[in-house]
């Protein structure tokens, strides 16, 4: 019970130390849905706070070298690898995720996102033209904005917080960061390692807490000029609206509808097993998961013969199971919602071939209270349908059949949201020309989540208003200036 156990408690991260909060809210294991946690219920004081440190540190942090600053990102990031498996183990049981998952993917990607942009700030270049018949050169100088507000969501914590933190310092901003307060654990771990590791005080700071709350109070402020938001597509609305009268840059990362489009001619060897993933990983809560699967009517049962075979093998257990593929979704709000779109799913006649109301799911005595769901898979369902249209972020799946090019990319094309996309076949040509043809900010083909941090990230529609990545985050965290010299 809460009451009998120890909670772990954070504090807010400002000016470089750690500070208590007049409230708290409680954040629960999603493994066996107990509070274990208590997470500072932050508002406007807060980002105040938060802000005069920023303010103040920001001089100092923008005059240093970028060479300087690299050096502070590398330190981090070796002093986070060091902490790799503590804070493997603190992500999996605040998210619900596998340890696997977290040791693998999220942590070791939060020490590759410093890394990354430690080096990539040494890197960039300015442009530069002559206009001889006027005699003048012009050029271009970048400067860091000013105080950045980061805003992450809670299905990749530590991994999308530094992947916003990292290019921020390293352009020489200085950040106050919100995490989701379902998933702000390895964020405050985080803040134990910045001095050791040089960041100055108040160059990060982190304000724990709820969106309406410490969200609002951040992107309404005044003096942070730029918000970098990944999240839903409602909240992304109200941070544009809010911002607004401040004329803020802003960068949203939103939800997806992804397809994956199989043509008759794709390696099912390799493209049965990456859909699995692409459509279960982390519980189906990444963005960029697959949630509509088109499959070329002439292997369509081969397909779907050998996708629930794969599916059925996905093991769901509980976080600390190193053979699990799937543990639990973040909360019981989210696991209502997606079991709604099952439920819906059924009644306008769909099949559900596997999971949810099929399959028996098995977890220990302790877990039954825990947030978890089987994979499932749906047919015989219409692209109309709310399942096929809007973004479930859960481990839930469709597949359909098509006959040609042209109707694929117009049936995969038709959703709001535009963000990722994968496509197989063995014919070279037709992936190109298909890929082209998405409308999609990532196309995949014949693979997954392959990830080349220098190119742009981010989606098309509703998935979201401009991109990251080396260059991207550069300009993105940096402001221009047009120079010209009449000589
Ligand atoms: N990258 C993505 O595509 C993500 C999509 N989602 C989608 O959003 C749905 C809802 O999940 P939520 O956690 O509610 O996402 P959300 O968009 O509400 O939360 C993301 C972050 O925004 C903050 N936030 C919420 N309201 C805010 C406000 N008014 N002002 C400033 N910050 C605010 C949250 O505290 C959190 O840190 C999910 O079911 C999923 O469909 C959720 C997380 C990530
Ligand atoms: N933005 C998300 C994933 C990003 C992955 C990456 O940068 O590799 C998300 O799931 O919200």
């Amino acid at each position: 019970m809460a009451g009998t156990k120890t909670l772990l408690v954070l504090e807010n991260f400002i000016g470089g130390r750690f500070l208590p909060c007049n409230s708290y809210i409680d954040s629960y294991d999603p493994s066996t849905g107990e509070v274990y946690s208590r997470v500072p219920d932050s508002g406007k004081e807060e980002v105040e706070a938060a802000v005069e440190a920023a303010r103040a540190a920001f001089p100092g942090w923008s005059a240093r070298s970028p060479q300087e600053r690299a050096q502070v990102l590398h330190r981090l990031a070796d002093l986070l690898e060091q902490s790799l498996e503590e804070l493997a183990q603190a992500e999996s049981k605040d998210q619900g995720k596998t340890i696997t998952l977290a040791r693998t993917v999220d942590i070791p990607r939060s020490v590759q996102n410093f890394r990354f942009f430690a080096s990539s700030i040494l890197h960039h270049t300015s442009e530069c033209t002559q206009m001889d018949h006027m005699g003048c050169l012009h050029y271009t100088v970048r400067a860091p904005v000013g105080i950045a507000g980061l805003i992450s969501p809670w299905n990749l914590p530590l991994y999308l917080l530094t992947w916003k933190i990292a290019p921020a310092i390293a352009a020489g901003n200085t950040v106050i960061a919100k995490p989701s307060e379902l998933t702000s654990v390895t964020a405050w771990m985080m803040c134990k390692l910045l001095e050791k590791a040089g960041v100055p005080p108040g160059v990060v700071n982190i304000v724990f807490g709820t969106g309406p709350r410490v969200g609002e109070a951040l992107v309404s402020h005044p003096e942070v000029p730029l918000i970098s938001f990944t999240g839903s597509q409602p909240t992304a609305e109200r941070i544009t609206q809010l911002s607004a009268p401040h004329c803020k840059r802003l960068s949203l990362e939103l939800g997806g509808k992804n397809p994956a489009i199989i043509f008759e001619d794709a390696n099912l060897e390799e493209c049965v097993p990456t859909t699995v993933r692409s459509s279960f990983a982390n519980q189906g809560e990444i963005c960029l998961c697959t949630s509509r699967i088109f499959v070329q009517k002439s292997i369509y049962s081969e397909f779907l013969k050998r996708f629930l075979e794969a599916t059925r093998l996905w093991k769901v257990g509980i976080p600390s199971d190193p053979s699990a593929s799937m543990g639990a979704l973040i909360s019981k709000a989210h696991l209502e919602k997606v079991r709604s779109y099952i439920k819906k799913a059924r009644a306008e006649g769909a099949q559900i071939l596997c999971g949810e109301g099929v399959d028996k799911l098995s977890l220990p005595p302790r877990n039954q209270g825990g947030y978890f769901m089987l994979p499932t898979v749906i047919t015989d369902i219409k692209d109309e349908s709310c399942c096929m249209k809007e973004e479930i972020f859960g481990p839930v799946t469709c597949v359909v059949p098509f006959d040609s090019e042209e109707e694929v990319i117009k049936r995969a094309n038709s959703v709001k949201y535009g963000l990722a996309a994968t496509v197989w076949s063995s014919n070279v040509g037709r992936v190109h020309r298909v890929a082209k043809k998405l409308q999609s900010g990532l196309v995949w083909t014949n693979c997954w989540l392959i990830r080349e941090l220098n190119l742009p990230f981010g989606g098309m529609k509703s998935s979201g208003v401009g991109r990251e990545g080396a260059k991207d985050s550069y300009e993105f965290f940096t402001e221009v200036k047009t120079i010209t010299i009449k000589h």
